[in-house]
């Protein structure tokens, strides 16, 4: 559980909860691979209380299964836990356990191969120190290293360290011993809890400059910002490191072994974060990990920069394993990217705060729209296909908005409390009515009143129904036939156009980070990680710890309730159709 998304504590009962049975399946399958889990009883769903940690308790404890109808968990502890004091290892927590399988749940690692590391304090060598016996419920999720299966591999002085602008930084290194916590919020006596290895520059490097080919590759959707963190890998490999040899790999992962390959420099990218979309291309689909790793052997890459969504990340995991398999001297690091914001463990991905900034301009537009004719209702659809964070956000900031409605929250139309109710008491009480809606909402509820087919795009990514066009649709035909009353309807879809621009100053900064830690951590030997904010400091991380749940807005964080309380819209918990 260990402060992951979707567990909880609930005081009352003194156990454990989760949001949902996948979340717990996917953290037993690479976590829980010696408990006994056996079905206890069941009581009213809590909403999460209080993060958990599992070596918080030496004793049983049981785990219900909050928000939905399954049956409790109960697992049970045979032993004490083992330490696993090894740094840059993949060591499962319970090696030492005797493990009595559960019928229902695989215990498989994830595709990643992510597992949690059990750690504890290291010393300036980067070793375990003596105080290793202390429980404190310090645990680290390190990041694979290439020394892991490269030991000999020779450590050179990182150029940094005679460099004119790091000059008078008090501490160019950041030390071995710097990890960040995942949970700041803690309560006194509770366990240390979760922690990554922080991010930036290492004393020691592992490559020499002159010797690095680099690749940079991105995937999946646009989204602001992209060109950013290209152009600051480049120029930050080269004016950090000296590096000069690095490579675009054009059109996504099937440009490994399908497209063309482009030389990048400074001066190449100089102005590209001016541009919106990837000088390098993207694409859906096509990814070969054995054809990806063949062409990095054949090109000599040795440090491959992956930008990319969920979807990415773990193709990206899936190119570390492989050259792990294969024992070569490649760093893979990955980059978060997704307008959606749908990341775990991240603070926020880079360009949503300009897609939020961008969406207030579509929402001003409805408004300005609807108040200046007779019964004007506008609709704004943004995206956010499984996450409505730019809806739920581009409404709190906007103060425009009558109504937002994202994938996590289901809505209903027809009755009291539903929307149809509402629009029509809000057209009372302003003439004018704003909703915003995530392309994610309702699809559920729209799949049942339309022939909906399963279709998916070239990565598996399900295609959504058009809720934006669905809904003006529903509205008009409610208000003209059923009411008799005629709605000045104005739909805007401005979607794409806040995908395609460039990042804001905010953002340049942030992927200017991004950038520096991905090249700091791949030098210093790093690999299978991704980078991002953790409480504000930047981590690497575990690629499999980014793609093992989905970022998602949480109906029972303050956050909901804001918009809640800002827009005054129905919570649509009671449906009465
Ligand atoms: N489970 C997976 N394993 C390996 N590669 C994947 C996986 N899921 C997606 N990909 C690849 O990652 C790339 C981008 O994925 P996609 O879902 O389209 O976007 P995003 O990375 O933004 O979520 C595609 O080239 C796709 O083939
Ligand atoms: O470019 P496409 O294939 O139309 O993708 C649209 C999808 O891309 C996104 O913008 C981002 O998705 P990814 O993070 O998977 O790239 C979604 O919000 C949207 O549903
Ligand atoms: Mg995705």
């Amino acid at each position: 559980m260990l402060n992951t998304s979707g567990f909880g504590w609930n005081d009352v009962h003194q156990c454990v909860t989760v949001e949902a049975p996948d979340i717990l399946e996917e953290y037993l399958k690479c976590n829980f691979q010696t408990c006994t889990i056996i079905p206890e009883y069941t009581h009213p769903p809590k909403p999460l209380q209080k993060p958990f940690h599992p070596f918080q308790s030496k004793t049983t404890f049981s785990m219900d299964l909050s928000l939905t109808s399954s049956p409790n968990l109960h697992f049970s502890r045979t032993k004490t836990l083992p330490f696993s004091p090894r740094f840059y290892k993949h060591l499962p927590y319970f090696t030492n356990f005797t493990y009595n399988k559960p019928k229902t749940y695989s215990t498989k690692s994830l595709i990643t191969g992510y597992c949690p590391i059990r750690a504890q304090s290291l010393n300036q060598n980067n070793t375990p120190s003596d105080d290793d016996d202390d429980d404190d419920g310090f645990v680290l999720e390190d990041v694979p290293h290439l020394t892991n299966y490269l030991p000999d591999l020779p450590t050179y002085p990182n150029p940094l360290e005679y460099s004119q602008a790091y000059a008078i930084v008090k501490n160019t290194f950041v030390s071995p011993e710097d990890v960040l916590a995942y949970q700041i919020v803690v309560q006194k006596g509770s366990p240390r809890g979760v922690h990554f290895r922080r991010a930036g520059p290492r004393e020691k490097v592992y490559f020499k400059p002159e010797e690095v080919r680099a690749c940079i590759v991105t995937c999946g959707g646009l989204c602001p910002g992209i060109n950013t963190v290209i152009r600051e890998i480049v120029c930050g490999l080269n004016s950090m490191y000296g590096v000069n040899k690095i490579l675009g790999i054009e059109g996504g992962y099937r440009g490994f072994y399908s497209r063309n390959t482009m030389e990048l420099s400074p001066k190449i990218v100089n102005d590209i974060h001016k541009r919106g979309g990837t000088i390098l291309q993207t694409s859906r689909g096509g990814h070969d990990t054995n054809k990806i790793v063949d062409n990095i052997q054949d090109r000599g890459i040795n440090q491959v920069y992956i930008i990319g969504g969920d979807g990415t990340q773990k193709g990206a995991a899936a190119i570390y394993k492989e050259v792990e398999k294969r024992r070569l001297h490649v760093a893979v690091a990955g980059i978060p990217k997704t307008i959606d914001n749908d990341i775990a463990v991240i603070d926020k991905s880079f360009g949503f705060d300009t897609a939020v900034e961008e969406a207030q301009r579509a929402i001003n537009a409805a408004h300005v729209e609807v108040e200046s004719v007779e019964n004007g209702v506008g609709i704004v659809k943004l995206m956010g296909r499984y996450s409505g964070f730019i809806a739920m956000f581009a409404t709190l900031a906007s103060r425009d908005v009558d109504c937002c409605l994202i994938p996590e929250s289901p809505f209903y139309l027809e009755g009291q409390g539903g929307l149809f109710e509402f629009v029509q008491q809000r057209l009372k009480e302003n003439g004018h009515v704003v909703i915003v809606l995530a392309e994610g909402a309702g699809q559920d509820y729209l799949s049942g009143s339309v022939n909906a087919t399963e279709e998916k795009d070239a990565s598996g990514n399900r295609l959504l129904l058009d809720i934006g066009l669905w809904l003006t649709q529903k509205i008009k035909d409610h208000f003209t036939t059923v009411k008799g009353v005629a709605v000045n309807l104005k739909y805007i879809d401005p979607t794409y156009m806040i995908r395609a621009v460039p990042s804001n100053a905010s953002d340049n900064i942030y992927c200017t980070l991004l950038a520096q830690s991905a090249i700091h951590g791949a030098m210093a030997g790093y690999t299978g990680f991704t980078v991002g904010p953790v409480n504000s400091r930047h981590a690497y991380i575990p690629i499999g710890r980014v793609t093992e749940a989905t970022n998602v807005v949480k109906l029972t964080d303050r956050m909901w309730a804001r918009l809640l309380a800002s827009t005054n819209q129905p919570t649509f918990l009671n449906k009465h159709e």
